[in-house]
C-alpha cells in the first residue's frame, strides 16, 4: 500500500465535490416533507441520504474492499411511507453520479448516460455506512451533512470524509460550501474545500478541487486570541467556554458556526481555538464528526486532544468513548487552554461558575 495516498485523495476530492453540489443544489428547493427526525431527535435530509449514497457509491467503485463509517443508515427510507423521499433521494443522487467531472475525477467512480442506479443499489450504497470501526484494519467515515442544523438556516455546515488506517487518521477532506473562501472578506465568494493527507501538510482549494493554497495555524498573540464554538448551546457548553477564556484574558467575543467549518477556521486562521465541551452527560461524540478535522489541524501544524491533553482515540468504534470534550488550538496555545480548563474545572467544583 502506497503510503502518499493519491488515488485516495483523488476520490475523496472527486466525491466530496460531487457531494457538495448536491447539497447545495438541494438547499435552495428543500420543503417540508424532506427532512425528518431521528431517534436522537436530530434532522435529516433528503440531502443527507443522497449526499451520502453518492459518496459511498464512489468509494465502492474505487476501493471496493473498503469499509464505511457513515452517520446515515438507509432503515427509515424502506418503507411505503417514505416512498416521496425515496424517489427524490434517488434523482438527487443520480443527478450528482451523472454529472460533469471534476478535477482528478474519473468515469468510472461515476455514472454514464443511461446507467441511473435504480432505488435498491442507492439505498444499499448507503447502507454500506454501517461499519463498527475499530482498533485495526482500514476504513472511511463519512458525514454526509455535519451541521445539518446549519444546513437548515442556510449557515455553515460541511462534507466530511476521512481514511483511518489502524485508528490513525490518514487522509481528510472537508467540503463547505457556504464557507466565504477568504475569512477577509466575508460577503465575498463562498464554497471551499480542505484537504489533508498525513505527512503532507494541510491545503484550501476551491470548491472544484482546483487552486490547492497550502495553510497552516498562525502565532496569535494573547490579545488576537478568539474562540471558534458551535451556534447550538445543546451541543457544546457555551458557558464552559466564557470561563476559559476569562482565565486566558480573551477579550474578542466568541465566532459561533456549525459543524467542523469549525476545524477549517481554525486550520486557515480565522480563529485561534476550538473548544468543545460536553453539556450535560450522555453524549458520544462520533468518530466521524471529528477524524477529517482532527488531520487538518494536525497537518496545519496545530495540536487536537481532548479537554485532559489526551489524544483522541479513534479506534473505539463508531465514537469517541467517555466524553472529556475537545480542544484545538495551534502549538503556542493550546498548553494554555488545558490548562484554563483544569483552572475552570476547579472553580466549577468549588461553585464559582
Ligand atoms: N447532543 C449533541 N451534542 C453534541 N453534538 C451533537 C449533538 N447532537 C448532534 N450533534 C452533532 O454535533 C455536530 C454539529 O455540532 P456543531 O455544529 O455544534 O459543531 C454534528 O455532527 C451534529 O450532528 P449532525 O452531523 O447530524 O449535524
Ligand atoms: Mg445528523
Ligand atoms: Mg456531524
Ligand atoms: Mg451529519
Amino acid at each position: 500500500m502506497s503510503l502518499s495516498f493519491t488515488t485516495e485523495r483523488q476520490v475523496a476530492v472527486a466525491a466530496v465535490r460531487r457531494a457538495c453540489g448536491l447539497t447545495a443544489s438541494v438547499f435552495n428547493k428543500l420543503v417540508k416533507n424532506e427532512t425528518l427526525t431521528k431517534g436522537d431527535k436530530s434532522p435529516v435530509t433528503v440531502g443527507d441520504f443522497a449526499a451520502q449514497a453518492v459518496v459511498n457509491v464512489m468509494l465502492g467503485r474505487a476501493f471496493p474492499g473498503d469499509a464505511i463509517v457513515g452517520e446515515e443508515d438507509a432503515a427509515d427510507l424502506r418503507g411505503e411511507d417514505a416512498t416521496s423521499m425515496r424517489t427524490r433521494i434517488v434523482e438527487l443522487a443520480n443527478e450528482a453520479l451523472a454529472g460533469e467531472l471534476g478535477l482528478g475525477d474519473m468515469a468510472e467512480w461515476g455514472i454514464g448516460p443511461g446507467q441511473e442506479l435504480p432505488a435498491e443499489a442507492l439505498l444499499e450504497a448507503i447502507d454500506r455506512g454501517t461499519h463498527a470501526g475499530g482498533r485495526t484494519g482500514r476504513f472511511w467515515t463519512l458525514d454526509p451533512i455535519d451541521g445539518t442544523k446549519g444546513f437548515l438556516r442556510g449557515e455553515q455546515y460541511a462534507v466530511c470524509l476521512s481514511l483511518i488506517v489502524d485508528s490513525q487518521v490518514q487522509l481528510g477532506v472537508i467540503g463547505c460550501p457556504n464557507l466565504p473562501q477568504h475569512a477577509s472578506s466575508p460577503e465575498g465568494p463562498r464554497g471551499c474545500l480542505f484537504v489533508a493527507v498525513r505527512g503532507q501538510g494541510a491545503q484550501q482549494l476551491s470548491l472544484s478541487g482546483a487552486h490547492p493554497t497550502p495553510i497552516a495555524i498562525p502565532d496569535f498573540a494573547p490579545e488576537e486570541v478568539n474562540f471558534l464554538e458551535s451556534v447550538e448551546a445543546a451541543h457544546s457548553s457555551h458557558s464552559f467556554n466564557d470561563a476559559v477564556a476569562k482565565i486566558m484574558n480573551v477579550t474578542r467575543a466568541p465566532t459561533r458556526m456549525d459543524s467542523q467549518a469549525k476545524y477549517c477556521a481554525l486550520a486557515r486562521g480565522d480563529g485561534a481555538v476550538y473548544l468543545r465541551m460536553p453539556t450535560g452527560v450522555g453524549y458520544k461524540e462520533k468518530i466521524w464528526d471529528h477524524a477529517p478535522g482532527s488531520i487538518l489541524i494536525e497537518e496545519a501544524g496545530g495540536i487536537i486532544t481532548d479537554s485532559r491533553g489526551q489524544p483522541l482515540d479513534f479506534g473505539l468504534g463508531r465514537t469517541l468513548g467517555e466524553n472529556y470534550g475537545v480542544v484545538a488550538a495551534g502549538k503556542s496555545t493550546h498548553a494554555a487552554v488545558i490548562d484554563a480548563i483544569r483552572k475552570a474545572k476547579e472553580q466549577e467544583a468549588k461553585g464559582h461558575m
